[in-house]
């Protein structure tokens, strides 16, 4: 696995992991806050009406309650002004709501609905604590509302002036509301419930608004960061290694006075394509060569005119080698060619085509330069150094036999 994609597996499951918990934490802190914004505007609506009431008893009702045997004025009831008060806020926030629902009311309008009367129940047969109130949700997606509901407790005798009994209400609010409902309440009953209703959408959708908005952009800063991280581990790390490994290779696999590979490479090189030629059923030839009297020339002309002869030799050898071929400096004045795909007739020729090119043209200073050559052919049995041995073999036989010239190994044993 390459060090970029090692790298990116990292960093990519620190972001993730990173992006998880942020996106948890603020998912849960903004519903957390929209749900806080909801219950402090039930309590506010809550204490709105309370507030109505207290109003109403205190400052309304005395002043009006001289005219009751004349005309009811519903205005004076707690409840209606209340009710009627944060009924006109529904227009301009839908959904907000106020209800005074009772059992048993005067005005069929404060019944209790079906969810209303459980609560009131509750309160009733104890299942919830009279001077606690009782919050929860209904409704779901758009029509989620929290709810907030208090018990409405008869409290003062002066109530039961209008709802003990029809005999004891005064005759013009019977004559509104009739006979029939609204009476029979006890003192210390709980008659019905005040139910505040907010509702959730709004807060909750502008908290998925919110978390979408802090995702996208945590999103683009990852990618920035990510895209900013892979370009500075290009820069800084990976082109220096690839730089310095390229140099290290070289250093480990280069001749550096004539750029042509060493001797442990070539053996490398040799060893794979021995297994290719096994595997392709083909033929594979080295050639060896040795430059004649070099000594003489180093002696003659100096040690830096037997450098430039060896480079000179590399590049003429390079000159007429295919791409797949080998060339090796394989010691001192010594070379070795591993010639791919070629039977033992085209190796002599390659060999043949060296020699004549490093005799036919004169070296710079240094005047007419010859070579020994000794070419061996694989025969898919013996190991590299046997085959190098039979090479090196032969090229021994052209220097006893008078020196530039090839001669073909003899087969192994
Ligand atoms: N200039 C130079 N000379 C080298 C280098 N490596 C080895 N030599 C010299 O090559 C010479 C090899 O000499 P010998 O082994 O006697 O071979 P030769 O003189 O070529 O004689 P034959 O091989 O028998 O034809 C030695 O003098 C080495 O010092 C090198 O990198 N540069």
């Amino acid at each position: 696995m390459s060090l970029r994609l090692k790298f990116n597996l990292v960093l990519a499951c620190v972001l993730l992991v990173a992006a998880a918990g942020t996106g948890l934490y603020v998912h849960r802190f903004l519903q957390k806050t929209a749900i806080e914004e909801v219950q402090h505007n039930s309590q506010l609506m809550m204490h709105a009406a309370m507030a109505i009431r207290d109003y109403t008893t205190e400052l309304v009702k005395p002043h009006l309650d001289v005219t009751l045997a004349e005309q009811f004025l519903p205005q004076t009831v707690p409840a209606f002004a209340a009710t009627e008060t944060l009924r006109r806020l529904q227009s301009r926030f839908p959904g907000y709501e106020y209800k005074e629902a009772v059992l048993n009311p005067t005005n069929l309008r404060d019944r209790a609905n079906e969810w209303e009367e459980r609560i009131i129940k509750d309160f009733r047969d104890g299942r919830a604590d009279l001077k606690k109130e009782v919050t929860g949700e209904v409704g779901e997606g758009m029509h989620r509302t929290l709810y907030v509901a208090r018990p409405i407790t008869i409290k003062q005798p002066q109530c039961l002036a209008c709802h003990s009994t029809p005999a004891a209400a005064p005759p013009t609010m019977l004559k509104i509301y009739g006979d029939k409902n609204g009476f029979g309440w006890q003192m210390n009953e709980t008659i019905g419930i005040q139910v505040v209703r907010v509702p959730m959408f709004y807060p909750l959708e502008k908290a998925r608004t919110t978390f979408n908005t802090v995702m996208t952009a945590l999103a683009g800063s990852f990618l920035l960061l990510f895209a900013v991280l892979n370009l500075s581990l290009s820069s800084l790390v990976i082109e220096p290694m690839a730089r310095l490994n390229r140099k290290l290779e070289d250093l480990a696999t280069k001749d550096f006075l004539t750029d042509l590979v060493n001797r442990r490479k070539f053996f490398e090189r040799l060893e794979a394509e021995m297994a290719d030629t096994r595997i392709k059923k083909s033929s594979l030839s080295v050639v060896m060569f040795d430059i004649d009297f070099f000594k003489r020339i180093n002696d003659t002309f100096g040690h830096d005119s037997g450098d430039v002869v060896l480079k000179a030799t590399a590049l003429r050898v390079r000159e007429l080698l295919r791409s797949s071929d080998c060339a090796a400096r394989f010691g001192g004045e010594e070379f070795i060619l591993l010639l791919k795909e070629t039977p033992v007739d085209a190796a002599m020729a390659m060999a043949e085509a060296v020699r004549a090119r490093i005799a036919g043209v004169p070296f710079d200073s240094v005047g007419h330069v010859s070579a020994s050559f000794g070419v061996a052919t694989w025969n898919q049995v013996e190991d590299a150094h046997a085959l190098i041995k039979r090479a090196d073999t032969a090229l021994y036989v052209a220097k006893s036999s008078g020196r530039n010239c090839v001669v073909q190994a003899k087969d192994a044993l």
